[in-house]
């Protein structure tokens, strides 16, 4: 079994007293900055002008532009979106780094597919956590913590591994297990995961299921319960107990129907795209497409977003979870504070 490091495994002296730079307050900048404010490390928030900016400030930090705080800090961890760094970086973080200072990321992309190519004299490490940014914050708040990956890319003090791990205990990711890598492996199977099964893979078998029903003329909200919202439901005994866990609670009709159809749906021929989904990954093609998608002003995202937003599935859910009070979206009610008081 590789070794999976946790709280006792970590020192955070070797980052104790040094100035970390939160470049972004998103979905993992806020995270980040909170749960090492928590853990007593030194942070500076560094964005533009804006929305987050006054929510960094309002949640009490210091705030600065990104070129301020990225050349008063020794880490500077960039959390903008992959597409927006490389700009960000060459007109304002790259300035201000001093030997010795280390560069840090959460994902591998920019640094893999050469998009950023920092100086020889910095660190260069990664601390990614496998799971969203809001889940970051709040599963810290619940005393627990998201699993993540360190790697270091560049070492030129001898300290990078220690303060990657330092810091992956800083923002909680070591009370749930954190595991050592590399640039090329965190950024290949993070790409691979969200596109073939965490968000694609999954949003598309969920819209198949609704569709194929609604399309028999079966009743949109019976669809919504049986392909949406009950998924969560299952994914929580896989999440706590494995396969076997959920297989266990469910009934044995549903489990022999799990055997038998699971794979006629999600078969040899879904693995071998899922392979030519890797193969895209790993030999760059999907990163060109992203990039050069991004200096057209996102063309095709856009449209396709707008279509997904109008999805049947999405309207019947809406109204549905308005029913549910018990289904909370926590992160969209701050949203609407916070956008309230912007
Ligand atoms: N989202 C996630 O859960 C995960 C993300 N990651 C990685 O973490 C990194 C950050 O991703 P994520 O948290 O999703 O990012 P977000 O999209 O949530 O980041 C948005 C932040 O970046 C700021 N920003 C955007 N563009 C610029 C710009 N041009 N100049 C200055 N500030 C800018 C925004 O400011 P404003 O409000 O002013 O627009 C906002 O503070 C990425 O490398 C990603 O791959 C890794 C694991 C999971
Ligand atoms: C699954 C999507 C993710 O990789 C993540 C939350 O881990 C991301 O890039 O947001
Ligand atoms: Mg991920
Ligand atoms: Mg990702």
């Amino acid at each position: 079994m590789a070794k999976v490091y946790y709280d006792k495994d970590i020192q955070e002296a070797v980052l104790k007293g040094k100035k970390i730079a939160v470049i972004g307050y998103g979905s993992q900048g806020h995270a980040h900055a909170q749960n090492l404010r928590d853990n007593g490390f030194d942070v500076v928030v560094g964005v533009r002008p804006g929305r987050s900016f006054e929510r960094a400030a309002q949640d009490g930090f210091s705030v600065k532009s990104v070129k301020e705080a990225a050349k008063e800090a020794d880490v500077i961890m960039m959390l903008l979106p992959d597409e927006q760094q490389t700009k960000v970086y060459k007109e304002e973080v790259e300035v201000g780094l001093e030997a010795g200072n280390a560069l840090a990321f959460a994902h591998g992309f920019n640094i893999h597919f050469t998009q950023i190519i920092p100086p020889e004299n910095v660190d260069v490490f990664m601390v990614a956590p496998k799971g969203p940014g809001h889940l970051v914050r709040r599963t810290f708040e619940e005393g627990a913590g998201v699993p993540a990956l360190v790697a270091v890319h560049q070492d030129v003090t001898g300290d990078a591994k220690d303060l990657a791990f330092a810091y992956s205990k800083g923002i909680g990711s070591a009370r749930a297990g954190v595991l050592e890598t590399t640039f090329k492996e965190e950024t290949e199977t993070d790409l691979f995961g969200e596109q073939a099964v965490l968000c694609g893979g999954l949003t598309s078998l969920i819209k198949a299921g609704f569709e194929t029903l609604t399309e028999a003329g079966y009743q949109p909200e019976l669809a919504y319960f049986e392909v949406c919202h009950e998924m969560k439901l299952i994914v929580d005994l896989i999440y706590e107990g494995g396969l076997k866990n959920m297989r266990y609670s469910i009934s044995d009709t549903a489990q022999w129907g799990d055997f038998v159809s699971g794979p006629r749906v999600v078969n040899e021929e879904t693995k071998q795209r899922m392979k030519e989904v890797l193969k895209d990954i790993q030999n760059g093609t999907f990163a060109k497409g992203w990039l050069l998608e991004n200096q057209a002003n996102r063309p095709m995202f856009n449209a396709i977003n707008a279509r997904e937003q109008n999805h049947p599935l999405e309207k019947v859910g809406e109204e549905l979870r308005e029913l549910m009070p018990f289904v909370k979206n926590p992160i969209k009610q701050k949203e609407v504070v916070v956008n309230a008081k912007g």
